[in-house]
């Protein structure tokens, strides 16, 4: 099987929604290379045992050390449950690390529906099956 570089991020007011997400699919992420702001991946880690590479919490600078994988073509999908109902002092940062997604044709989930579909999709895994990447 295709093993896969997935991010998992949340906003505070969303991090416990993430970690029931992660636990709701964890034979799937433990077939992936796991990275993930720094807040995030340390209550993940903490609670599943899984390997997780932590960059710096969001505010810090997180969201661009992940953005930096996606400009570098290293991330295979974006797993970001973002809080549409609480300020972020990073804003730009969070805006930023989404609209690379665009640029690259990175699959990104913003909810727990999608990342559903994109986890248990046959082509997120499947061997012969590679987006498009656009050439700048
Ligand atoms: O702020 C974040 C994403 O924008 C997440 O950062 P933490 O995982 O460190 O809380």
């Amino acid at each position: 099987m295709n093993r896969k570089t997935v991010a998992l991020v949340a906003h505070d007011h969303k991090k416990a929604e993430l970690l029931a997400w992660v636990n709701a699919h964890i034979d799937a992420m433990r077939k992936c290379d796991l990275v993930a702001t720094g807040t995030t991946g340390g209550l993940i880690a903490d609670d599943t045992g899984l390997a997780i590479t932590r960059y710096k919490s969001g505010p810090l600078g997180g969201d661009q050390q992940i953005g930096a994988l996606i400009a570098e073509g290293k991330l295979d999908a974006l797993i970001f449950f973002w809080d549409p109902l609480n300020p972020a002092p990073h804003d730009p940062d969070v805006k930023a690390l989404l609209r690379l997604c665009s640029v690259w044709n990175v699959p990104v989930a913003c909810s727990s529906a999608t990342a559903d579909l994109i986890i248990t999709s046959p082509l997120f895994f499947a061997e012969d099956y590679l987006p498009f990447k656009p050439e700048y």
